[in-house]
């Protein structure tokens, strides 16, 4: 059962603010497809045959990485996904942005800029706070309600996500409505077997407060991408520093040191670390090393094999997997084998699965596995987990206040 409205409770011909995530991976400044995509032209299909026009919210990246571009290749591949003209305008919220929207008619599709390239997007703060935002009072009015899809967003209080459920009538898409019902069934399941968590990725921030929180229904961790070296960090190896101009592990270890150094000395065997990973040799070649005798000046890309085996091992005797993010860089397919192995391995079993992450949830029809293979793919990261952990969803709240 959900609390808020969905987008089955809107009147007819409407005009709608909808706010997606399609924040995805960007190789070489493009935009590459992810299942967000496809997700949200489900809603926005739907929305268009109700005879609404819609304008599209939606970021990309964070302010100072390179993968902070603008939304013109977003509407390109949101166009492909309706086979429909997707109309974008490099303006949020200014005249041109405004006079875009007043054009807009019955069965219009329009992408709005980046919302992260307005200073009032970012950051945190109190939902009232960010309803009284210029961003915000801008263009309430020119909408007659607002449609939140981004559950993969909803667990920040950015001003595109929190502001508008406050002065507007507000619905909940269907991505969103989908996404909140099944990860919000996860919390209620109970496991006879073990269940095993496989963490990896990127944002480290989002999943160390997460492992202390499901340490009751959780029996192992199996740990690797970002967030694994910089535990291997913490266990005295000379990996987890930031190498090559990377921002991914310096700032995230000043962050959290305090509580890596206490899960690690607390969890013993149920936290399991690499035992070998992998990098790009002189020549270009993956090659491999055990974690004893690492260098601190090589970026590592992946686990190792010897740990992609020992981990896929423990999956097959799980009863229930939860994947958050990838072992490795698995776009590039010499790197990919922790990742591989792994999701293989839970494809394999029956046991109850969930994969979740935006990137990581593309591996799944990268590398010929089948969503069908898995209990559940859901195409949020950060919410997904704290999903698990039973954590409000800022975004979801806002919508159950506005209902
Ligand atoms: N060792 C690594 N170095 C750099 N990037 C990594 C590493 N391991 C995994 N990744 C990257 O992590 C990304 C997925 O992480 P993240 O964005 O946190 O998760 P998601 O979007 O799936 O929630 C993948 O795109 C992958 O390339
Ligand atoms: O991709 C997202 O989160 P995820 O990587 O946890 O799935 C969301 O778009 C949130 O992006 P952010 O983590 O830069 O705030």
């Amino acid at each position: 059962m959900t609390t808020f409205q969905t987008i089955d409770d809107l009147e007819s011909a409407q005009r709608l603010l909808v706010r997606i995530d399609v924040n995805a991976p960007v190789e070489d400044g493009v935009v590459q497809d992810n299942r967000r995509f496809a997700r949200h032209a489900e809603t926005i299909a739907e929305l268009l045959e109700d005879g609404h026009a819609v304008a599209v919210l939606a970021h990309q990246g964070r302010p100072g990485r390179d993968t902070f571009v603008t939304l013109e290749g977003h509407a390109e591949v949101l166009a492909d996904h309706l086979g429909r003209e997707v109309e974008y305008v490099p303006d949020t919220y200014g005249d041109e942005a405004l006079a875009a929207v007043r054009d807009l008619e019955s069965g219009d599709v329009l992408v709005l800029e980046n919302t992260r390239m307005c200073e009032e997007e970012l950051p945190e703060a109190d939902p009232e706070v960010k309803a009284e935002t210029e961003f915000v009072r801008t263009l309430a009015p020119e909408f007659d309600a607002y449609v939140n899809d981004a559950y993969s967003a909803a667990h920040r209080s950015h001003a595109s996500l929190v502001g508008f459920p406050l002065v507007m009538d507000a619905y909940a898409g269907r991505v969103m409505e989908t996404e909140y019902t099944a990860n919000s069934a996860i919390r209620e399941r109970e496991f006879d077997g073990t269940v095993t968590m496989v963490l990896g990725g990127t944002k480290a921030e989002d999943l160390i407060p997460v492992i202390e929180r499901v340490d009751d229904t959780v029996d192992r961790f199996c740990l690797g991408g970002i967030v694994g070296e910089l535990f291997l960090r913490a266990d005295g190896h000379d990996v987890g520093y930031d190498v090559d101009g990377t921002a991914f592990f310096d700032h995230q270890w000043d962050d959290h040191r305090e509580t890596i150094e206490r899960v690690l000395s607390e969890y013993g065997d149920r936290l399991l670390l690499a035992e070998d990973l992998s990098y790009e040799d002189e020549s270009g070649e993956r090659a491999e090393i055990a974690v004893e005798e690492i260098e601190k000046d090589t970026s590592y890309l992946d686990v190792g094999s010897d740990t992609a085996d020992r981990y896929a091992d423990l999956v097959r005797e799980s009863e229930a997997v939860f994947v958050k993010g990838a072992l490795g860089v698995f776009e590039d397919e010499r790197f990919a084998t922790g990742t591989v192995e792994v999701l293989s391995a839970i494809a394999d079993t029956d046991c109850f699965s969930v994969v979740g992450g935006g990137d990581t949830a593309r591996a799944v029809g990268m590398y010929g596995l089948e969503e069908s293979d898995f209990s559940h793919v859901s195409v949020a990261g950060g919410a997904y987990v704290r999903a698990l952990t039973g954590e409000e969803l800022i975004g979801v709240d806002v919508l159950e206040r506005a209902a």
